[in-house]
């Protein structure tokens, strides 16, 4: 019996296809490129894309120095009970925005990982939503820690999250130069 959601039964009817590449194949390639051009690659197709990416069917549209811009449709499979897309879907698209940003301002050698982020829920994202589109904006790039933004606004232009982060910034486990011996 199909699951028409008035017939009783709650057997699921409803299925989607993820398919992801070794992640190997992309961590090893990104550490001898600079953060931009590592992502125009991923952009490019010339290095696949993260498994999570493509778990939440997110679309990486463009990167520049400090900033990157992805989309991800408000489809039911990011659904909450309530009938919007989870919140926590919303946090990665965000995180992964405002990461990127940062990650493009990094030379080959250093790297980045999110130590803290803030986020505003401001209105659900429903299937009325459409493409919700996120922009990531980097507001401080120091020599230990990055600062970014992030907005995220549905198919109307309407507000519908926003974060802040910290990110902190390092060197690339054996990148760093060995200290000299007198
Ligand atoms: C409702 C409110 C929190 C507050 O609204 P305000 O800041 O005062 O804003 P404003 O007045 O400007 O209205 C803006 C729009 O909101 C509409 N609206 C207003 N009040 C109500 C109302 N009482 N009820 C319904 N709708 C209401 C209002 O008509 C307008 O829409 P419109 O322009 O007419 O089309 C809004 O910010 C919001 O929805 N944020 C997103 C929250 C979110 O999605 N969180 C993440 C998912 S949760 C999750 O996943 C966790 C979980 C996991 C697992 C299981 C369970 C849970």
């Amino acid at each position: 019996m199909a699951d028409d959601g008035v017939s009783g039964t709650h057997a699921p009817s409803r299925r989607r296809v993820v398919a992801w590449a070794d992640p190997r194949s992309i961590a090893v390639p990104g550490q001898s490129l600079a953060g931009l051009d590592f992502l125009r690659s991923l952009i490019a197709g010339e290095i696949p894309s993260p498994p999570v990416i493509q778990l939440l069917g997110i679309e990486f549209l463009s990167v520049e120095p400090g900033t990157a811009t992805m989309r991800m449709p408000a489809a039911e499979h990011l659904f909450n009970p309530l009938g919007c897309v989870h919140g926590g879907s919303l946090a990665t698209l965000l995180d992964s925005v405002m990461g990127c940003a940062v990650h493009a301002t990094l030379p080959v050698g250093r790297a980045y990982t999110t130590l803290e982020f803030q986020l505003n829920f401001l209105r659900a994202a429903t299937e009325r939503s459409g493409l919700l589109t996120a922009v990531g904006q980097v507001v401080h790039a120091g020599r230990q820690q990055a600062v970014a933004e992030g907005r995220i606004t549905d198919e109307s232009g309407r507000l519908v999250a926003t974060a802040s982060t910290t990110c902190l910034l390092f060197d690339r486990p054996g990148a760093r130069t060995p200290p000299t011996v007198d």
